[in-house]
């Protein structure tokens, strides 16, 4: 089997006496969707944040791309190819659509702030901007002001700033979280479709988008993977009825 693009090795994080990240080991492939699920507190968000450099885990190792990446921050990881949206949305409310993407680039990218007002007038970076939004569906609303933005474009906005990295692997944490019906379907068919272009490790409490675009799924319970399979395989493990969908066997 080729090599993992995003690989955790052995991943420990203790907060005092609390094992948030209990010994994991996961990989991400090419062209698939790895969904990681588990109840409230399992780790999930420890874990992404041990992944995309916001927290330095007490042993273990993150490879990207076949590199151990664990000493690296998060702004040389997202430059060295990882592309990341947020839980708690990250985009600046008073920008307009297109100056989000744009500072996203380059806030990821490490170009110092004071290169701002030339970044917009910079054609290369606002076409690379354009493209981005164009895949999202939200081009025609590239000079409206993110405010004005609905959630579920918003979310779409957090998918274009990170595309314009051209990420060689995406962490999503939680991105149909807040999403109707509507915008839970349309952001489904585009991560199904988004695979193909950087395997995405997604964080998501919603099982239906769980399932539906997923190659393999984790387990998380209290820190510790307790099974990987595929959906098939997870939705029959006896293991995971009983930790986790809190099914008596
Ligand atoms: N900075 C911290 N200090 C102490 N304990 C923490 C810290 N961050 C997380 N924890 C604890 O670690 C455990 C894992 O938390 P984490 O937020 O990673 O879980 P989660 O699976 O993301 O939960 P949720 O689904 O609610 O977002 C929890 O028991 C939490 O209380």
């Amino acid at each position: 089997m080729s090599e993992p693009i995003l690989a955790t090795r052995n991943l420990r994080k203790n907060f005092g006496a609390l094992t948030a990240t209990d010994d994991v080991s996961i990989d991400l492939r090419a062209g698939e969707i790895h969904a990681i699920i588990g109840p409230n507190g399992a780790g999930k968000s420890t874990l992404i944040a041990q992944i995309c450099g916001g927290l330095r885990p007490d042993s273990g190792s993150v490879h990207l791309l076949g590199r151990d990446v664990t000493a690296d921050n998060t702004q040389a990881r997202a430059q060295a190819g990882l592309g990341r949206t947020f839980q708690i949305s990250a985009l600046a409310m008073e920008d307009s659509v297109l100056e989000n993407v744009v500072l996203g680039a380059l806030g990821s990218s490490g170009n110092p702030w004071r290169f701002w007002s030339r970044a917009l007038s910079d054609t290369s970076l606002t076409a690379k901007a354009d493209a981005a939004l164009e895949r999202v569906g939200l081009i025609e609303h590239r000079n409206t002001r993110c405010a004005e933005l609905s959630h579920g474009q918003r979310r779409q906005l957090e998918v274009a700033v990170a595309l314009t990295l051209s990420p060689k692997a995406f962490v999503m944490d939680e991105p149909m979280a807040g999403l109707g019906a509507e915008g839970s379907k349309l952001l489904t068919a585009f991560l199904d479709q988004l695979r193909s272009e950087a395997p995405i490790l997604l964080v998501e409490h919603d099982m239906d988008a769980v399932f539906a675009l997923a190659d393999r799924i984790s387990v998380l319970v209290y820190g510790q993977v307790i099974a990987t399979g595929t959906v098939d395989e997870i939705r029959q493990s006896r293991a995971v009825r009983e930790a986790y969908l809190g099914e008596e066997a």
